[in-house]
C-alpha cells in the first residue's frame, strides 16, 4: 500500500539514563480517596538517592476507517484524541521488596513481593528477552508461570470486575518479568486515566504504553526525551516503547493488530498495517491530519473487545471467502479514505462528503461482520434522521463508541470536538439531535484529534509542584487528574520523542 513505510528494527542501543535527582520517598497507599496538602518542590531532600517520582502519560484513539479488517491484515487510519492515561511511578526505599499496582479507574489495587515473583522461568535460557527484542507473541509458558500470581489478584471480587483487574495485572507482569530482575526497585505504579476503560477509545492501548514506557525508563533501555534529540533516535525509542506495549495488548486482547498502541505511542494519526505478525507493522504517521468536525458519542453499553475480535474471527474461520471480500471491501475505504487525507484540500465540504460516506459504507460493513449493536444502531438512526452528518462505530463495537462527522453546512457543535471548519453558531437539528442522545441515555465525550503521543514528566513536578502519591490519587474528577498533570499551565514540563 502506498504511503506506508517499513518500521524495521533497530540496533540496539543502551540509554546512558537519567541524572539522579532529589527526592521524597513515599509510602505505597491503600486506595486513592485522600486529597492533601501539596508539598513544595522546594521543600524536598537534596540527598536522596533514589529515582525521583516521574509521570508518564499517553493518548487514547479514535479509528476512523478499518477497525478489525486491520486484524486481518487490511489497513486502517486511527487517530489520538486527548483524552490521556497518566502513569505516577514512585520508587521505594531500598529495604521494600514489593511492586504494588494502584489502578482506581478500575478499583485494583494489588501488591507483590519481588522475591516471591517467577523470575526464574522468565530469566531461564532462551525465555530472557531483551529490551530490544520484536516480541510478536506470548511464551505460553510463562503465561502459565505467572499465573498464580494473577489468580489471586482481586480474587474476592465479582467475575466482570476480576477480569478487568486480572487483564491489567497480567499485562503489567508480563511486562515487569520480562524487562526488570529480581533486584529490580520497589516501586508504586498508580495510574489515573481521563480514556473511559472499555468503550472502544483505546484504554488498554493507553496504558500499555505508559507501563511500557515507564518501564523501559526504569531499566535504563531509553535515551530522551529530550528537545533536541535526532529525529532518527526519537523514532528508535518510540518503536522500542511500542513493541512492548503490543506484548502488553496481546495479554489484554488476545488478537490486537498493534493499532491502538502504535497511535498511543505517536500520537497525531497514523495509516496503520500488519500483513505479517512476524514483523513490525507498517505505520505512517500523519501528521497533518485534518481537524475533522467529529462528535464522539457513547453508547453507554459495555462490550468486550477480545470478544467481538474473536466473532469476526469465528465468521473468517465459516466463511473465509465472503469475510476476506468484506475485508478488502474496507481496505478499500482506508485506501480512499486516506488519499483524501493527504491530498491537498482535505477539508473542502467536497472531501468532508467523500469522507463522511465512506464512513457510512464502513459502518455497513462491520455490521455486516456481526459487530454493531441495537444501541450503535439506534444512534446512527437518529443522527442519520437529523441529517447533520455520516456515523460508524469506531473500535471493537459490540456496544462503545460511534463517531459521526458532521456536513459541512451544520454549525459545530456546542461542546463537542472543535473544528476549524465549522462555523460556531445556532443548529436547530444539532441541538435537538444533542437533547435527543442525553435523553435515550448517550453521552458524548469532548475531545480534539491528534497532539502527541506518548510523553514523560521526570521529575514529577509541574508547576513548580511536587506530584506525589496522596495528591495523585486524591484528584477526584477526569478533569481534576487533566488539570493536576496535563500541563496546560506548563507547557515545556512534559517531554516528547518527536521524530
Ligand atoms: N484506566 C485504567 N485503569 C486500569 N486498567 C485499565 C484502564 N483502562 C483500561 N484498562 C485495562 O484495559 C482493559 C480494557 O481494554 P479493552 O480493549 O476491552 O477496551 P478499550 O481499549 O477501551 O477498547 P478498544 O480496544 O475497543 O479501543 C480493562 O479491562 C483494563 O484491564
Ligand atoms: C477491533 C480492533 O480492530 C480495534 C480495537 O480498538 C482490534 C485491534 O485492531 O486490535
Amino acid at each position: 500500500m502506498s504511503g506506508l513505510e517499513d518500521n524495521e528494527s533497530h540496533s540496539p542501543t543502551k540509554a546512558s539514563g537519567h541524572p539522579n535527582g532529589a527526592h521524597k520517598p513515599l509510602p505505597p497507599r491503600i486506595n486513592g480517596t485522600k486529597t492533601s496538602t501539596r508539598p513544595s518542590i522546594h521543600n524536598r531532600k537534596e540527598s536522596n538517592p533514589l529515582a525521583p517520582p516521574f509521570i508518564v502519560s499517553a493518548p487514547g484513539k479514535t479509528i476512523v476507517y478499518g477497525e478489525h479488517a486491520v486484524v486481518h491484515g487490511k489497513a486502517a487510519i486511527a487517530a489520538a484524541i486527548s483524552l490521556r492515561s497518566y502513569l505516577l511511578c514512585t520508587t521505594l526505599s531500598k529495604s521494600k521488596r514489593t511492586v504494588s499496582l494502584q489502578f482506581p479507574d478500575i478499583g485494583l489495587d494489588h501488591t507483590w513481593s519481588i522475591p516471591e515473583l517467577p523470575w526464574a522461568a522468565f530469566q531461564r535460557e532462551g525465555k530472557r528477552k531483551r529490551y530490544y527484542d520484536l516480541v510478536t507473541a506470548l511464551d505460553p509458558e510463562l503465561v502459565e508461570a505467572m499465573a498464580p500470581f494473577i489468580e489471586v489478584v482481586s480474587a474476592g471480587v465479582k467475575a466482570q470486575m476480576r477480569e478487568r483487574h486480572q487483564q491489567a495485572a497480567r499485562a503489567f507482569l508480563y511486562l515487569f518479568l520480562s524487562l526488570g530482575s529480581e533486584s529490580s526497585p520497589a516501586c508504586v505504579y498508580a495510574l489515573r486515566s481521563t480514556v473511559p476503560v472499555g468503550v472502544g477509545l483505546g484504554s488498554s492501548g493507553s496504558i500499555c504504553v505508559c507501563i511500557s514506557t515507564a518501564l523501559l525508563l526504569q531499566c535504563r533501555a531509553l535515551s530522551g526525551p529530550h528537545p533536541d534529540q535526532m529525529s532518527k533516535e526519537a523514532d528508535e525509542q518510540l518503536e522500542r516503547i511500542n513493541r512492548w506495549a503490543f506484548v502488553g495488548e496481546l495479554l489484554i486482547h488476545g488478537n490486537p493488530s498493534g493499532v491502538d498502541n502504535t497511535v498511543a505511542t505517536n500520537g497525531h494519526a497514523v495509516l496503520f498495517q500488519r500483513t505479517d505478525y512476524a514483523k513490525p507493522p507498517r505505520v505512517q504517521v500523519l501528521r497533518d491530519f485534518p481537524e475533522l468536525p467529529l462528535l464522539l458519542i457513547d453508547t453507554c453499553q459495555a462490550k468486550s473487545t477480545a470478544a467481538e475480535v474473536a466473532k469476526v474471527g469465528h465468521l473468517k474461520t465459516a466463511h473465509p471467502e465472503v469475510t476476506n471480500r468484506v475485508f478488502d471491501a474496507i481496505d478499500s475505504i482506508t485506501r480512499s479514505a486516506h488519499d483524501v487525507v493527504t491530498g491537498d484540500d482535505p477539508s473542502s465540504n467536497e472531501s468532508i462528503t467523500h469522507l463522511g460516506e465512506l464512513m457510512t459504507l464502513n459502518h455497513g460493513l462491520l455490521t455486516s461482520l456481526g459487530v454493531s449493536h441495537p444501541r450503535l444502531e439506534r444512534l446512527r438512526y437518529l443522527v442519520d434522521q437529523s441529517g447533520v452528518g455520516w456515523t460508524k462505530l469506531t473500535g471493537a463495537g459490540g456496544g462503545g463508541c460511534a463517531i459521526t462527522l458532521l456536513r459541512p453546512e451544520q454549525p459545530a457543535p456546542s461542546n463537542g470536538t472543535r473544528s476549524s471548519t465549522q462555523t460556531i453558531g445556532h443548529s436547530t437539528a444539532l441541538e435537538d439531535l444533542e437533547h435527543r442522545l442525553r435523553e435515550e441515555g448517550f453521552a458524548k465525550y469532548e475531545t480534539t484529534l491528534g497532539g502527541d503521543g506518548v510523553g514523560v514528566l521526570y521529575p514529577a513536578v509541574i508547576n513548580g509542584e511536587e506530584i506525589d502519591q496522596d495528591i495523585f490519587l486524591g484528584v477526584e474528577s477526569r478533569e481534576g487528574v487533566e488539570e493536576l498533570v496535563g500541563g496546560r499551565d506548563d507547557r515545556d514540563a512534559w517531554k516528547y520523542w518527536r521524530p
